[in-house]
């Protein structure tokens, strides 16, 4: 089997570390390199630490000779830090997993340019459940385009910066695309006082917040007299690691071009 070595970006966040442990348990993936911000907990500190394993790689605060031990980068960051990392990784040469969200339309452009000279999959979410609910969605749209109301619902813990969620945007364009609607324009980002009555063509999201929610998605589809709910519930951080690592192993000696998980899982 052939191998990828990967460099973990964000190594001491919450997917940093569970990406870590991933990627020594994946065969086929080799954990080359760990990188942080100067000031992050762990720099200089074991990257295996956490998962109780001594690796020899240290977590260091120099990206650019991260990046150039891998073949690979794997990056869950925040979008600055993230496209500061793809120049790197441009510039180098090196293919990137982008699991980052909260990016604006310029921060995905930018993606899209390097995506020209180097592979990159890019997706809100690495679970492969997920993504097949991407998939359940499209067949429920289809089924119920007209007279169902769609509503998108979200949870995650206390620590997650941006809303709604990247994967419940997604989950609003794949319904938006099957609607033949654009999203841009039918999107209700919350509602507060005399909102007047719902129109059919909006897509609704709504965002909850609080403690250790790890992800909840679900979308409504309400009808008069019935509602259909599809929902996904992550227990664990581990599905968007593992899918991480088949994306990272997709990516060897690929060309470049912009991917995401359903081109990893097969799922176009
Ligand atoms: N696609 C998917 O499947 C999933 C995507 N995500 C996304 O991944 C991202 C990270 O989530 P999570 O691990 O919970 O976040 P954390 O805050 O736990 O970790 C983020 C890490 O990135 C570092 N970081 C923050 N800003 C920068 C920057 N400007 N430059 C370089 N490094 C930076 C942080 O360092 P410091 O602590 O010093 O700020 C930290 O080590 C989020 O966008 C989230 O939505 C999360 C789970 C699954
Ligand atoms: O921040 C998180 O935690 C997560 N972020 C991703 C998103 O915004 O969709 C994926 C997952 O829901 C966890």
């Amino acid at each position: 089997m052939s191998q990828i070595r990967v460099a973990i970006a964000g190594a001491s966040g919450r997917m940093g570390r569970m990406l870590i442990e991933a990627a020594l348990k994946e065969e086929g993936v080799v954990l080359a390199a760990a990188f942080d911000r100067s000031d992050a907990p762990f720099i200089g500190r074991d990257a295996g630490e956490m998962a109780g394993v001594a690796t020899g790689v240290l977590i260091t605060d120099d990206a650019a000779a991260a990046i150039a031990a891998a073949d690979c980068v794997i990056d869950f960051t925040r979008p600055e830090g993230t496209l500061a990392h793809l120049a790197l990784a441009r510039a180098a040469g090196k293919a990137m997993v982008i699991g980052t969200t909260g990016f604006d339309a310029a921060g995905k452009a930018a993606i899209a340019a390097a995506a020209e000279h180097v592979p990159v999959v890019f997706a809100p979410n690495m679970a492969v459940g997920v993504n097949a609910v991407f998939r359940l969605l499209e067949v429920a749209a289809r089924i119920l385009s007209e007279g169902y109301d769609v509503e998108v619902i979200e949870a995650h813990h206390r620590f997650k910066v941006d809303a709604p969620s990247g994967t419940a945007l997604r989950m609003g364009e794949v319904v938006a695309r099957e609607l033949g609607r654009d999203l841009e324009t039918c999107a209700i980002y919350g509602r507060e006082g005399h909102t007047g009555e719902r129109s059919a063509q909006t897509i609704g999201f709504s965002t909850i917040r609080g403690g250790d929610v790890v992800g909840d998605h679900t979308v409504l589809f309400a009808g008069i007299g019935e509602r259909i709910e599809i929902t996904h519930k992550s227990g664990s951080r581990m599905p968007y690691a593992l899918g991480s690592m088949r994306a990272a192993r997709f990516l060897a000696g690929r060309a470049r071009g912009l991917y995401d998980m359903q081109d990893v899982l097969g799922l176009r």
